[in-house]
């Protein structure tokens, strides 16, 4: 399948009184066209940062990126901002984890979406009401027509998160970002709004990032799997393989901690390194059970192994010397 987006040594950069902060190092990532790819981690892994950066939707002045994401050819990154502005709401779309601060509350829906429109396509504002209309219905968003017409604060949160989905899918864009989309929402909403992404992903035919910390979610809808683990990614892969077998350790610590019907919840003993002073080694070693001693000197890099690529020498050469 053709790659839509090769993410190469993606950083990210906070400002902190007395200096940077690494919030991300991604080496590599790459979305086909079509794919759904699930960036799953815990709070605080760098996951939002990702797709920000990708957008370019950080502060200039309070956080620095570097590396490359190569989208259709373009490096998203160091294109000029009238052609990323040509891309970003178009080709690429962003859903955010609450619709609540995604809209304005002081105009109605219909015309958020119908500027959507406008800002790409030279249009009527009665042609952009009428595919913001058109766009409502694809949302399952009861009575379309009237609906247009309402303020968000008049709306519930699930009806709220289907006028931003709305929104982004306006202009049929290839690659959807959706950063923790229904992580505002009850559960009972929550799976309506998965359903209504994952029907809309198929049916345009668009490359989705999903970004949760949901492993049970990311397992459900996603066909490639990247796991963060305190700003890099330390597992990549096919998902069904990498939920059946998880390799690195901190995958299997985070599917055992998940738990299942009858079996108790098995947290990772310890806890996340301070990325204001990441140890010089494995950022996982204090927590692994598989710990050596040159892992807390030797920063490990993701490595081939079966279809797949792990951060960690000792289980890659381990599962090599197996095979
Ligand atoms: N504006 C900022 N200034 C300084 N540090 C920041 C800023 N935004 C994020 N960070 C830090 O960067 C790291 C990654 O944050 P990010 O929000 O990308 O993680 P996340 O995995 O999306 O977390 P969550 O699921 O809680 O949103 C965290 O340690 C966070 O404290």
């Amino acid at each position: 399948m053709a790659v839509l987006l090769e993410i190469e040594n993606l950083t990210v950069d906070y400002r902190m009184p007395g200096g940077w902060l690494r919030a991300l190092e991604m080496e590599h990532l790459a979305v086909d066209r079509g794919q759904v790819v699930g960036l799953v981690g815990e709070s605080g892994c760098g996951k939002s940062s990702a797709g920000l950066a990708l957008l370019r939707l950080l502060p200039p002045g309070l956080a620095r990126v570097g590396g490359s994401a190569r989208f259709a050819g373009v490096d998203l990154l160091s294109l000029p901002e009238a052609q990323l502005r040509q891309i970003r709401g178009r080709r690429i779309a962003m859903v955010f984890q609450d619709p609540a601060t995604a809209l304005n509350p002081v105009f109605t829906v219909g015309e958020q979406v119908a500027r959507v429109v406008r800002v790409h396509h030279r249009v009527s504002w009665r042609e952009a009401y009428r595919r913001a209309q058109e766009v409502f219905d694809l949302v399952g968003l009861p009575d379309p027509e009237a609906m247009l017409r309402r303020y968000p604060h008049q709306l519930s949160g699930g009806q709220r998160q289907r006028v931003a989905i709305a929104a982004a899918v306006a202009c049929e864009p290839e690659l959807l970002i959706a950063d923790e989309p229904t992580t505002a929402l009850d559960v009972t909403v929550e799976a309506q709004v998965l359903e209504l992404l994952a029907g809309l992903q198929q049916r345009l035919g668009m490359a989705m990032i999903l970004i949760s910390h949901d492993l049970e979610l990311v397992g459900r809808y996603c066909q490639r799997v990247a796991v963060l683990y305190a700003g890099r990614v330390v597992e990549e892969g096919a998902a069904g393989a990498l939920f059946e077998e998880p390799l690195h350790p901190y995958t299997r610590g985070l599917l055992a901690s998940v738990p299942e019907r009858g079996r108790p919840l098995q947290p990772i003993p310890g806890t996340v390194p301070d990325l204001r002073q990441p140890p010089p080694g494995c950022r996982f070693a204090s927590r692994c059970p598989l710990v050596q001693a040159e892992c807390q000197t030797r920063d490990p890099r993701l490595l081939p192994v079966g279809g797949r690529r792990v951060a960690c020498p000792v289980v890659v050469e381990g599962v090599r010397a197996g095979a």
